[in-house]
């Protein structure tokens, strides 16, 4: 537990939807990329393994594993590990469908929970011989895809459409997705896929809503900058916002796509103060937090971390919008609503969302199931609730493998190792 209000400053490494989607982009480029401030954790090396098991060379840079070149080249077949990375299953698919050979696809045993399905009919519907609906599958790659019109239901995840984009312009017709069915979520995320194949030279036409269209042609090499990322920067700003403290974030980006960026809003809707100066975020929490009152649709991965403040918050808390994240990691409003109350809170989950109600907290073993941001949410919450304790921290390598050293050092007030 915090014996103080944190003040720190944290430095935060690269975003795992940007250096993910780096990687698949310039595996599939004309030319070498070289990508700096990568993110290396456990779904970004899934990613880097992914594409070098299709052929493309993946270089770390020995001096600084953050500096990687990826070099294309005629992509085959070979078994892909998607562990727990939603971008790893979703954005490999079409890819492979490029492959001179079968790609089959495994993960981890919660994984097969989590939806597919989507993306391999879709797959079928443009000329892909697609086996299996669940993991593991196998797509048998003949080195082209046909491409050209299909409509899907998007509804229980925006990667369905950006795993389709991102490869579409290798599609002898590239692709046109139309959405049917309830709102897509994570819209930022749709709009990052959009922006980085832009800069990447392909033409993408996002006019129509719940309409995309990729026009087929080649991809260009990228020396990609990974920005931080910004939703694993939301549990540090959060520290700050539960304790009364100040966290500041250096390289806090001017224009991002990132959803991550909305914490700030949230904080300040919250009761905390923001402000960015030189590209530093700083954020000051209150005395004390108050309930929020949201639609998360766009900005879902970050509802742990918001759930867990909306915990301490001294009015009622309505969550909305985010109905998907029961496929995410693990249901997401399940495990919160559980946890929540295991620590004497009131949280219920409704048709779509989570109901906070204010209830004193108190220690107990905070279960993450395999889940980082349940991991970060809960040990945000021990910042400030004697006796809690995170069964499975290390589950936070999925996308920041030095948490707990960088929360320690939070604590103590120094940014650096
Ligand atoms: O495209 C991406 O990089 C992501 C999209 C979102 O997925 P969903 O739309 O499935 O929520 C987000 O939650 C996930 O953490 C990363
Ligand atoms: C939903 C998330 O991850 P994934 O990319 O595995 O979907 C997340 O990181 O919050």
């Amino acid at each position: 537990m915090a014996v103080r209000p944190v003040a720190a400053t944290v430095s935060v490494p690269g975003s795992k939807s940007i250096t993910n989607r780096a990687v698949v982009i310039a595996a599939l480029a004309d030319t070498p990329s070289t990508l700096t401030g990568v993110l290396r954790s456990r779904d970004t090396d899934l990613m880097l393994d992914a594409v070098a098991t299709l052929g493309v060379g993946v270089s770390p840079d020995p001096a600084d594993p953050t500096t990687v070149t990826i070099t294309p080249d005629a992509l085959t077949g070979g078994h892909v590990d998607c562990g727990l990375a939603g971008t790893v299953m979703r954005f490999v698919p079409p890819m492979a469908a490029l492959a001179h050979g079968t790609v089959t696809v495994d993960g981890d045993e919660q994984m097969r929970a989590r939806p597919v399905d989507t993306i391999l009919s879709a797959l079928r519907d443009l000329g892909v011989a697609v086996e299996g609906r669940t993991l593991p599958f196998g797509i048998a790659g003949t080195g082209s895809v046909r491409g050209g019109e299909v409509t899907i239901d998007a509804s229980s995840s925006s990667q369905f459409v950006s795993g389709l984009l991102i490869s579409a312009a290798r599609f002898d017709a590239g692709v046109t997705i139309h959405h049917v069915g309830k709102p897509v979520p994570s819209q930022p995320h749709i709009d990052m896929t959009i922006e980085m194949l832009r800069t990447a030279g392909v033409t993408v036409d996002a006019g129509v809503a719940n309409t995309w269209r990729v026009v087929p042609g080649p991809v260009a090499a990228v020396d990609w900058r990974i920005e931080p990322d910004l939703s694993n920067a939301a549990a540090f700003v959060a520290a700050a916002a539960a304790t009364g403290g100040e966290v500041s974030i250096p390289l806090w980006p001017d224009h991002t796509t990132q959803p991550g960026a909305q914490i700030v809003d949230v904080l300040v809707e919250m009761g905390a103060t923001a402000q960015i100066d030189g590209g530093v975020l700083t954020v000051r929490g209150p005395h004390q937090l108050s309930g929020l009152t949201a639609d998360l649709r766009d900005i879902g991965e970050l509802t742990p971390t918001i759930a867990a403040l909306c915990a301490l918050a001294d009015s009622t808390s309505v969550l909305s919008g985010i109905a998907h994240l029961r496929g995410h990691e693990t249901d997401r409003l399940t495990a919160l609503a559980t946890e929540i109350t295991r620590l004497g809170g009131r949280c219920t989950e409704t048709a779509d969302g989570l109901r906070i109600e204010p209830a004193p907290l108190h220690g107990g073993l905070w279960h993450a199931y395999a889940d980082h941001r349940m991991a970060t949410a809960g040990a945000l919450l021990g910042l400030v609730v004697d006796g809690v304790a995170v069964d499975d921290i290390a589950c936070t390598a999925k996308t920041m493998p030095d948490f707990p050293a960088m929360w320690q050092r939070m604590l103590a007030g120094t940014d650096q190792p």
